[in-house]
């Protein structure tokens, strides 16, 4: 396969667990040399795509190609060119963070220098602790060395910074940055917007098993010009009131619900606009609480498109 393929071809994979559809006719493929993002609430189908990429589990409908291989009736040759961070760790409980990395990376041909990452990801500290007594941040922080340590072509990190403080999170980003400055390509799962708003070349939106909306982080904020104006109000208002402020303002720009007493105005963020919204406001009685205007961010195309928040 020429190195300009995609490093993940996804078409039509369809994934279900009895009756229920968890993946559902999802076409994507990723870059090689990028990282790209696969947002979606909990629930959406992400690890079920990743471990189907991963060659855990078998497409039950569609095809799947990584690096140009069949991941589950090829997983053997697949296996030693990847790099795999599960959600659950993947280390044996009783050993210790540091041999199980220094395990890991003795079946690989040409592994990082174990110490090296260790420093890096700030692992020294409880290199001696057996896996089940680490903290949630740890565990994440060695299942990434565990990824990262074979020196994969392409690495899949599920949710890879989930319970890490800050400081930890900003050396996984820099981790996953150098990697992909070295040709890597990586596959995130995340459900942190900051962070694929910071790291995703492409993000891939999935919602209810399906492909919602795909481009550059750029592309889905902010290509259109739209800004975003965020109206909390003190008391519920009525039903209609989002039809009613959508009349107010126009075509220009487009009013969603996001609860009773909060809408989010996507559009031209302009003088124009905000004073419709205060008009209305003193039209309908209602009494702002704040009145935001902001960048459009991920969670807002999520909203726009889907009427849910991606977070509950
Ligand atoms: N082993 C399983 N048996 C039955 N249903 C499952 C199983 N694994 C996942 N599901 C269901 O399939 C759907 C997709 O789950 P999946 O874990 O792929 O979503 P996700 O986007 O990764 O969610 P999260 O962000 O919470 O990890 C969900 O409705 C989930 O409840």
């Amino acid at each position: 396969m020429p190195a300009t393929d995609p490093a993940v071809l996804i078409d039509g994979l369809t994934m279900k667990y009895g009756d229920k559809i968890a993946v559902d006719d999802l076409s994507l493929s990723v870059e090689r040399g990028t990282i790209t993002a696969v947002l979606g609430p909990n629930g959406a189908g992400k690890t079920t795509t990743l471990e189907t990429c991963e060659g855990y589990r078998r497409p039950q409908g569609g095809r799947v190609r990584v690096l140009g291989l069949d991941p589950y009736a090829e997983r053997k040759d697949l296996l030693p060119r990847i790099g795999v961070m599960l959600q659950d760790g993947g280390a044996w409980s009783g050993v210790r963070a540091v041999e199980m990395l220094r395990h890991i990376a003795a079946l690989h041909a040409n592994p990082l220098p174990v110490d090296l990452l260790v420093e890096r990801l700030g692992l020294g500290e409880c290199g001696r602790t057996p896996y089940r007594r680490l903290s949630g941040g740890q565990q994440q922080r060695l299942g990434l060395a565990m990824a990262v340590v074979g020196r994969p072509e392409l690495c899949f990190v599920d949710e890879p910074t989930a319970g890490m403080d800050p400081a930890a999170r900003r050396s996984t980003w820099e981790l996953l940055e150098e990697m992909r400055a070295d040709g890597v390509t990586v596959v995130l799962t995340t459900h942190y917007m900051d962070e694929a708003e910071r790291l995703a070349d492409q993000v891939h939106i999935i919602d209810r098993g399906s492909l919602i909306a795909s481009g550059t982080p750029f592309e889905l904020t902010r290509s259109s010009g739209h800004a975003t104006i965020r109206l909390v109000v003190t008391e519920p208002f009525p039903p209609s009131a989002p039809a009613s402020l959508q009349r107010a303002l126009g075509d220009r720009t487009e009013v969603t619900e996001i609860n009773n007493q909060s809408l989010l105005i996507t559009g031209p963020a302009d003088a124009d606009t905000l004073a419709k919204v205060s008009a209305w406001c003193q039209q309908h009685n209602v009494l702002p609480e704040s009145l935001t205007l902001g960048q459009r961010t991920l969670e807002d195309v999520f909203l726009q498109i889907t009427g849910r928040e991606l977070r509950a």
